[in-house]
């Protein structure tokens, strides 16, 4: 076995086939190939990460959680490279993309729901392709990665209230005062609950990351489409400035105002 045949590279590079002739399209494509192969690289860690948390493996999920940061930075690097497309260069091939968008996105959609940002509406964009709605409706079924943190509050013996610890896990969190107050217990005495403390500047770091990602591309979609309706469906720029407002781990940013 040689280096291609274990990369499998002429599989890979089977994979870029532009549908027209314009220079930038490959650009294009390569930059959303190589973010799906970071996606699934963040879910192999992210999965594991909550595996470990729910078993009681902290220090094995904190790696793991770092590595998923690391994932999103060089998803947010990636971004200077599709911003030397211009308007003019995006025009040339936009037609082409039919009506794909990012917004069918599966692997996306796993890591949201993941986290915890859930929306069942969000699965039947995918009613062509079974086995990724089976996927994605799986995922709703198990704790989100907030959840497993949770569940470390509760083992912790913090009294956490059953909207929260009993709730449907299929649909959006909420916050609740008992888990903020339970993390406002864990920052006043870092020393006392220091997994839990590492806990939550892991999970504050992950969104961080996230936050600048969502950033990034409103950005980038601005600057190369302006005002646009996107080939999803939506508003375009509305809808991803709407998007910048979603909190995946709520009572870790509240709690700061009270410390
Ligand atoms: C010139 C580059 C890009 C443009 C113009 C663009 C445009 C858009 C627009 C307008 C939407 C809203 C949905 C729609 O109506 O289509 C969207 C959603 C999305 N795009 Fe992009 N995008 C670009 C690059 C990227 C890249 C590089 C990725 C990386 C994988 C990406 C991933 C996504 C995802 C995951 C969504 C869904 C977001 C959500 O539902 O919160 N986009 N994009
Ligand atoms: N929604 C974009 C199209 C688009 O971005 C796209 C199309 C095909 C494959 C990936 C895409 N990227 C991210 O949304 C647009 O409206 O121009």
């Amino acid at each position: 076995m040689d280096y291609a045949d274990y990369l499998g590279l002429d599989g890979l590079f089977e994979c870029q086939n532009p549908q027209s002739d314009a220079h930038d399209e490959l650009l294009f494509i390569i930059q959303h190939q190589t973010s799906e192969l970071w996606m699934r690289l963040a879910l192999h860690e992210l999965h594991a990460a909550r595996t470990a948390i729910l078993a009681g493996e902290i220090q094995p999920s904190f790696k793991m959680l770092a590595r998923v940061a690391r994932i999103f930075e060089q998803l947010n690097s990636a971004w200077d490279v599709l911003r030397t497309m211009t308007p003019s260069e995006y025009t040339r091939f936009r037609p082409s993309l039919g009506g794909s968008s990012g917004f069918q996105s599966f692997q996306y959609r796993e890591i949201e729901f993941l986290l915890g940002n859930r929306n069942p509406a969000m699965i039947d964009i995918h009613k062509n392709r079974p086995d990724v709605m089976a996927r994605l409706r799986t995922e709703l079924e198990r704790p989100s990665l907030y959840d497993a943190a949770i569940s470390m509050l509760c083992g912790a013996g913090f009294d956490i209230a059953p909207e929260t610890t009993h709730r449907a896990l299929d649909r959006g969190y909420h916050p609740d005062p008992s888990v903020e107050a339970a993390w406002k217990a864990v920052y006043g005495d870092p020393g006392r609950h220091w997994d839990l403390y590492e806990m939550g500047e892991k999970l504050v770091d992950l969104e961080d990351y996230f936050r600048r990602w969502r950033f990034n591309h409103v950005t980038t979609v601005e600057r190369v489409i302006g005002a646009k309706p996107g080939t999803g469906g939506t508003g375009g720029v509305t809808y991803l400035r709407k998007m910048l407002e979603t909190v995946l781990f709520p009572e870790l940013w509240s709690v700061r105002t009270s410390l």
